[in-house]
């Protein structure tokens, strides 16, 4: 089931750095909630602080009833939280699939000494798992590539291959960074029409970070703007682009 997100009052420092400030948002389960805003607003840090990897100042993150703060990010993760990345991280002489059953761990069972034991359960289950993956390769325009290394595959495949792998964890909440960056134009579409797809489904709630506002317009319910740590605003997408403030704050000048 799909997570509901709440973020509340959150603040984050680096030395004299004021990166986050009292930045509060609520995202309903299995909606999509564009993050938005002009560079160095605080938008990756904020992702990082919900995925665990950076400790807010202050504040509190909720996911659905879990106290995330709480929680390391491996603990996240079984939490139903899975992420992407701005640069993907990819094994890149291993082969796509096998990038893709990586996002199986946290959800198969038995530790890593039954899986190195190879024990009929955990067989079963890597089965089931390789079956997955490729289907999610196929819905996702990948399945051509199913055997192919990522070294010889281009960035905007590396980030499907990415958006695989944590679709395989079978996240209830998906955070997305810049997942549209250097993607050609059928591959932004077929992206589109992925997260829509996602959405209809209602089984994960979704976060995305994108500069792209065309994508933003196509796939979000809400957007949050940030600019300087702050929230700027919140509404719909259509909103935002209106809005004089976010003008200004992307321009630079007074709208
Ligand atoms: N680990 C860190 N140590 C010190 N400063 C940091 C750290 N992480 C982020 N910052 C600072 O926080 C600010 C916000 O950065 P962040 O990457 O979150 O912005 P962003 O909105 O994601 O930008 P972009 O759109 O360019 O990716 C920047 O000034 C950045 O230098």
């Amino acid at each position: 089931m799909a997570t509901r997100l709440v973020l509340e009052d959150v603040s984050l420092q680096f030395g004299g750095i004021q990166v986050l400030q009292d930045v509060s948002l609520e995202v309903e389960p299995g909606t999509v909630l564009g993050l938005v805003g002009p560079n160095g607003a605080g938008k990756t840090s904020l992702f990082n602080c919900i995925s665990g990897h950076y400790r807010p100042t202050s504040g509190a993150i909720r996911l659905d009833d879990v106290d995330a703060l709480a929680l390391p990010p491996s603990r996240l993760a079984e939490a139903g939280l899975a992420r992407t990345f701005q640069h993907p991280a990819l094994q890149l002489s291993a082969t796509v699939l096998e990038n893709v059953l990586l996002g199986a761990h946290s959800r198969l069972p038995g530790g890593p000494i039954a899986w190195s034991l190879r024990l009929p359960g955990t067989r079963r289950a890597e089965r089931e798992a390789r079956e997955e993956a490729e289907e999610l390769l196929e819905r996702f325009g990948l399945a051509w590539a199913t055997h192919r290394r990522p070294e010889e595959l281009s960035h905007g495949l590396h980030k499907g291959i990415e958006l695989c792998r944590a679709m395989l964890s079978r996240p209830s909440l998906l955070l997305l960074d810049e997942p549209a960056a250097g993607l050609s134009h059928g591959e932004v579409e077929q992206f589109i029409d992925s997260v829509r797809r996602l959405r209809d489904e209602g089984e994960v709630t979704v976060v995305v970070v994108e500069h792209h506002m065309g994508v933003i317009s196509a796939v979000t319910d809400k957007v949050v703007v940030l600019d300087n740590g702050r929230e700027l605003m919140a509404g719909t997408a259509e909103e935002a682009r209106n809005d004089p403030r976010v003008i200004e704050a992307y321009l630079g000048v007074s709208a």
